[in-house]
């Protein structure tokens, strides 16, 4: 399968906001392979820049080989050409090894005003570098300089910039508009060679605004990749831009003017918890209640007081099982039981639903045989959230290992009333399944205070623990069955316990 590619080409910054970390970043936000020729390296934080260190000319042509000759990038990017010799190297590659574009950002000033590439390197990009280009991205400072010093004001100032600069010969030419003093939108100006288009987003309150420009470049580069055309390439990765900008408004990295921005919010459900992931604790299975909407209606009860009862009686993980419940209320009473299922460390599960899991960040999702693969499910929910599968035989047992399930849950043991038609496996069921897997086990189906002892201590070693509906919440007081139910199984564990020694 081939991947859409982007090829950067650009300087190092070692704060990561901007330059190649900020071109990486985006490109796999985006789902765009990127490789990279760096061309020089800076030191660099959120005060500003306090230095440069190129690259050998040779080495970058090196570089440049090594990528373009094998791997065949779709478009290439560039960034941070430092000196004039760099980017004659640049062109040569280029003509070399034709690509699908030619995303040139061409980097003099940052924001925080400190020089990238001297005015030695701007008539090259004039004369041979812009030339090339499909597109040519400069901030406000950059236009300028491209066009002779004339300073730019307004959107107006940016258009005539943007017509004088293709006529430098680039196809498209976008001026940048981050840094355009007082104004309430972030616009920017692309100029096609025959129409203006004008790209608004909302200006974000934030000081995280370093690499803004380098992330627009690739974002576009990575479009164009994937087969976009021009302008919906810059719509969407402005939309992008705009979107991580909202998401990192508030992050604190470093005591400058201008901090970096965290491009991959779309994690924000899973791999970038701030808080440190733990790893799923099997003993949590020991006493797991699973709510069902028609017994709460039955006792009149709503799913948070019945889930508060059963965590206060001793309930270690809790699955929220709303079959009949609407979207919307569904993914209200989740994000109630999450509140009080956390004040007691308790983990939530939700039964089947991956989108409620992901829109309350519960702990995770419990499936069945019909639902969503685990496999899938996995790749939707990333690598921390707990994942459960239903399993009647040692095949489906063996698939939810391979498909990186959390543990599995086993059953109808008995048979049951919340579960219409459900297969009974049994006790030997139980035991056949528990017996192949790897897998933490929970037993499942018409469980209550009085079988739990043979469930139990049925030696099965990894089963963990018993999972009830009914035995807790088809009853009139669901703190005082909890209660009761938990003693039974505390009971059963130590018995067990013994017997072993
Ligand atoms: N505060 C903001 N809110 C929304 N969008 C912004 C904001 N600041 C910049 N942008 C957008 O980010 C993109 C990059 O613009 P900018 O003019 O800052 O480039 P630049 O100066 O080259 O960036 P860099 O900071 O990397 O040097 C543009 O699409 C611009 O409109
Ligand atoms: C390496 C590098 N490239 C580009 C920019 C522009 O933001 C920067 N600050 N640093
Ligand atoms: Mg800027």
């Amino acid at each position: 399968m081939r991947v859409p590619h982007v090829l950067t080409v650009a300087g190092s910054d070692s704060g990561s906001g901007a330059g190649i970390q900020a071109d990486l970043k985006a490109c796999s936000a985006r789902g765009v392979y990127c490789s990279t020729v760096i061309t020089a390296v800076t030191a660099q934080n959120t005060l500003g820049v306090q230095g440069v260190n190129d690259v050998a000319e040779d080495f970058v042509r090196e570089q440049l080989k090594s990528v373009l000759s094998d791997m065949h990038p779709d478009v290439v990017k560039t960034g941070m050409l430092p000196s004039p010799g760099i980017v004659k190297v640049l062109c040569q590659s280029l003509k070399e090894f034709r690509v699908r574009a030619l995303v040139v950002d061409p980097v003099m000033i940052s924001t925080s005003g400190d020089v990238l590439a001297g005015p030695s390197v701007l008539a090259t990009f004039r004369e041979e570098l812009l030339p090339l280009a499909d597109i040519v991205t400069p901030n406000l400072r950059e236009a300028s300089a491209l066009i002779g010093g004339v300073p730019l004001e307004t959107v107006a100032d940016m258009r005539s910039a943007a017509k004088l600069i293709h006529n430098i010969g680039p196809r498209n030419v976008l001026v940048k508009g981050g840094d355009l003093p007082a104004s309430f939108d972030a616009v920017d100006v692309l100029f096609d060679g025959k129409e203006f288009y004008e790209f608004r987003s909302t200006r974000i309150k934030t000081s995280n605004t370093h690499g803004t420009g380098c992330t627009l470049a690739s974002s576009i580069a990575a479009e164009l990749a994937k087969g976009a055309s021009v302008p919906s390439a810059i719509k969407i990765a402005k939309r992008y831009v705009e979107s991580a900008l909202e998401y990192s408004k508030d992050i604190l990295i470093g005591g400058g003017r201008q901090g970096p921005f965290d491009h991959l919010m779309n994690l924000k459900n899973n791999t970038l918890n701030v808080s440190v992931p733990r790893p799923f604790d099997p003993s949590k299975l020991l006493l797991y209640a699973v709510t069902d909407t028609k017994m709460n209606k039955k006792w009149g009860r709503s799913v948070s007081v019945a889930v508060k009862a059963a965590i206060e009686g001793g309930a270690t993980i809790i699955q929220l099982r709303e079959k009949d419940a609407d979207t919307r209320d569904f993914l209200e009473a989740a994000k109630a039981c999450l509140e009080i299922c956390h004040s007691h460390g308790v983990p939530l599960l939700i039964n089947d639903r991956i989108d409620i899991v992901l829109a309350c960040d519960a702990d995770g999702v419990h499936i069945g045989q019909s639902d969503m693969p685990a496999r899938v499910a996995r790749s939707l929910l990333g690598p921390d959230k707990i994942i459960g599968v239903t399993c009647k035989t040692p095949e489906q047992a063996e698939e939810a290992w391979i498909d990186g399930a959390d543990y599995i849950g086993c059953g109808g043991v008995y048979p049951t009333n919340t579960k219409e038609n459900n297969a009974v496996v049994g006790l030997d069921g139980l035991k056949t399944v528990g017996l192949t897997s790897k897998l933490p086990m929970v037993a499942i189906g018409g469980i209550g205070i009085s079988n739990v002892k043979s469930v139990l201590e049925f030696g099965v070693p990894n089963l963990k623990g018993v999972a009830v509906v009914s035995a807790l919440f088809d009853r009139e007081s669901v703190l005082a069955e909890t209660q009761n139910l938990l003693r039974a199984v505390m009971d059963s564990v130590k018995s067990e316990q013994n017997q072993a020694r």
